[in-house]
């Protein structure tokens, strides 16, 4: 559906992105992280024929972006909300765009309808608040009823009610059959949108797998425990080899090397009466965080490294 093979971008001599290659698939909603700077603004960019690669490509349906006879329907983007005139009512701006590009009016009103804004039609898009503004970034993406989307942080300062939003939109728009490369910096909605994630370090990839492959690699279950009796079922616990840390009041232990059956276990032939007993598997953020540390760690060392050592 969509394939990068030796993608590469420099900017004088910056490497933005370096000889990147992936596939993403129809039906899925591909997830892109990386820290700042990692390269997948660029990489959407190119993508959308917006940025020429320095070396190798990048193509929708076997062809650049930019070679598709009706590109609006092969792949729309949302890479900055803003851009938009602000004196403008949405359905004009719509209109607008549609008309430049050959597309009817009907459509418009459907875009209107699916993105929810068939209400504030009329109103001047100067007027809309943030979540009506990436609503607005996201029906024009789908004016040629593409069969991928691309969007940067389209999450980005929105309300709960509008991260919740885009959430369904995009799973909804992926169970068509169709592609979502989507951009964000939030892991926890990440894990709840996306099927498969591609991540970013420092303009390569440096992670391509499906989300519960990235957090099984990265496993490291805990076991957390709350108990009025908590520091005596601790010292128990270590002499089974667990290591563990206190926390709240001396009631909550957080556990490794101890599964939640054993812990129970201990309790139960000790008397040891227990509030709350659960084991917590890898969060994305965690995976995320052990897969780029050595990305954010290296390119600060770089970025010390490039300061004059004497003024
Ligand atoms: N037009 C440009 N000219 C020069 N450098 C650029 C240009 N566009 C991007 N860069 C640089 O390329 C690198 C990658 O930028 P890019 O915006 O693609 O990263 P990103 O992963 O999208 O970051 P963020 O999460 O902050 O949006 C950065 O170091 C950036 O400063």
């Amino acid at each position: 559906m969509i394939e990068a093979r030796g993608l590469t971008k420099r900017f004088g001599d910056k490497t933005a992105v370096q000889d990147v290659s992936f596939s993403l698939q129809a039906g899925q909603v591909t997830g892109f992280l990386g820290p700042n700077g990692a390269g997948k603004s660029t990489t959407m960019r190119m993508l959308m024929g917006l940025d020429r690669p320095s070396e190798g490509g990048i193509t929708v349906l076997g062809k650049p972006y930019a070679e598709h006879r009706n590109p609006l329907c092969i792949a729309g983007a949302l890479l900055d909300a803003k851009g938009v005139h602000p004196g403008r009512s949405a359905r004009s701006h719509l209109q607008a765009l549609a008309v430049t590009h050959g597309i009817s009016r009907s459509r418009v009103d459907q875009v209107l309808e699916l993105t929810g804004l068939e209400s504030v039609a009329q109103k001047r898009v100067g007027k809309f608040s943030l979540g009506m503004g990436q609503r607005l970034g996201i029906a024009a993406a789908l004016l040629g009823d593409p069969e991928v989307l691309v969007l940067d942080e389209p999450v980005n300062g929105l309300d709960p009610d509008g991260v919740l939003w885009v959430r369904q939109f995009v799973r909804a728009f992926a169970a068509e059959g169709r592609t979502v490369l989507l951009s964000s910096h939030l892991m926890s909605e990440m894990a709840q949108t996306a099927d498969h994630l591609i991540v970013l370090g420092r303009g390569r990839v440096i992670a391509d797998a499906p989300i519960a492959e990235l957090l099984a690699s990265g496993e490291r279950r805990t076991v957390r425990v709350v108990s009025p009796d908590a520091i005596r079922l601790g010292e128990l616990l270590r002499a089974e080899g667990a290591r563990s840390t206190q926390r709240a009041d001396n009631r909550e232990l957080v556990l490794e090397g101890i599964a939640a059956e054993r812990v129970g276990e201990v309790a139960a032939a000790h008397g040891i009466v227990l509030h709350a007993l659960s084991t917590d598997a890898t969060s994305l953020e965690e995976a995320y965080l052990a897969l780029t540390r050595s990305e954010v760690e290296y390119s600060t060392d770089e970025h010390h490294a490039d300061q004059p050592a004497a003024a």
